[in-house]
């Protein structure tokens, strides 16, 4: 799936088999209690995938930020200064609709179930984006999703305190019902243990603003860790259709929905207002400013039909 570069790209890739092989918990069957923990956060999750892929990734993950906390401490130490709690941040990467969202509520659940790290908070980087009111005011509404629709300076602060140890730091909220911030609203990040920040955007190192005002920082520079999830675009639309219909017979019948005007479409109106959305929005954005971030992940997680991982690309070195 990589695009042929002129160096050779320092991944190791797997396939699920062997993937599942390096965690000896791939093979322990998951307790009721757990089936239904994780059918809570989606209940389309195949559970075969929880063990052969998401919980070695788990093990993965735990094992990094063991290792991250030892060396931040030594850093401290060396430098004779007083030890703060410092989030390990994780960064999800990805097209709209290839399951950024499940998979890092998925990492959130299996993370917090090791005694270090019990906290763990999920951050998706839509709390970031301009409310619709300044949208509207540069006439960029169908540019939602854009490197140009995000406070990415924002962001970047959101992190910088995170990772300065700051006790408590507050993210915006975007609603997907309203199709808008929330004015007002905020989720408040208190001493976390680790941060997930998922979004189509982390892994961006362009701005839209003039080279003079460039932010010598990206997003990424805070990741100990980040995941790309990827998938062929035919499945990625065929997944955004089917979400669209699920919210149809949902969520849009909801009054305050943004979407309330459409809770009446047929399934040939849906499939076809949902297609042009994907080509003039999403589809243009992930072949401008998403797939190009994908080899800047620490580890690509390639999905075929049905969301199942077909093999696990990670950087050794
Ligand atoms: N591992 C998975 N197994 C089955 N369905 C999934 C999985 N991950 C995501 N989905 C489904 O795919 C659609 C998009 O997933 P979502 O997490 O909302 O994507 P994103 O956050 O990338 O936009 C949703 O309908 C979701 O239920
Ligand atoms: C707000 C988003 C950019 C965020 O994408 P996500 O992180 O949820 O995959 C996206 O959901 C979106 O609204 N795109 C604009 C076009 C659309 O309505 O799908």
């Amino acid at each position: 799936m990589l695009k042929d570069l002129n160096y050779t790209l320092p991944y190791t890739t797997f396939d699920r088999e062997e993937w599942a092989s390096f965690d000896t918990t791939s093979t322990t069957a998951l307790t009721e209690k757990e089936v239904k923990d994780l059918q809570g956060i989606n209940r389309q999750i195949s559970m075969d995938e929880v063990t052969h892929i998401y919980r070695p990734l788990t093990r993965l993950l735990h094992l990094y930020s063991l290792a991250t906390k030892d060396r931040h401490q030594i850093t401290t130490s060396f430098l004779n200064n007083r030890i703060k709690k410092v989030p390990f941040i994780i960064g999800i990467a990805g097209s709209v609709a290839v399951g950024k969202s499940t998979t890092a509520r998925l990492l959130q659940h299996l993370l917090s179930t090791f005694p270090e790290h019990p906290k763990v908070e999920l951050v998706t980087t839509d709390g970031f984006l301009y409310p619709n009111e300044i949208l509207e005011e540069r006439g960029i509404m169908n540019r939602k999703g854009f490197p140009e629709s995000y406070d990415t300076g924002r962001l970047i602060q959101f992190l910088a305190d995170l990772k300065t140890g700051k006790k408590e730091v507050k993210a915006p909220i975007y609603s997907h019902l309203e199709y808008d911030i929330l004015k007002g609203e905020f989720q408040h990040v208190v001493e976390p243990d680790i941060v997930i920040v998922e979004g189509i955007n982390v892994l961006q190192v362009q701005t839209n603003k003039p080279k003079k005002s460039h932010s010598p920082l990206f997003v990424s520079d805070f990741f100990d860790f980040s995941i790309y999830v990827d998938a062929d675009e035919e499945n990625l639309l065929e997944w955004y259709i089917d979400r669209f219909k699920i919210l149809r017979n949902t969520a849009f019948n909801n009054p305050k929905s943004y979407f309330h005007r459409h809770a009446h479409l047929t399934d040939e109106e849906a499939v076809k207002f949902a297609t042009d959305i994907w080509t003039n929005i999403n589809g243009k954005n992930l072949r401008l400013n998403i797939l190009p971030t994908r080899t800047r992940a620490n580890l690509i997680l390639e999905k075929g039909t049905n969301h199942s991982v077909s093999r696990i690309k990670l950087r050794t070195i």
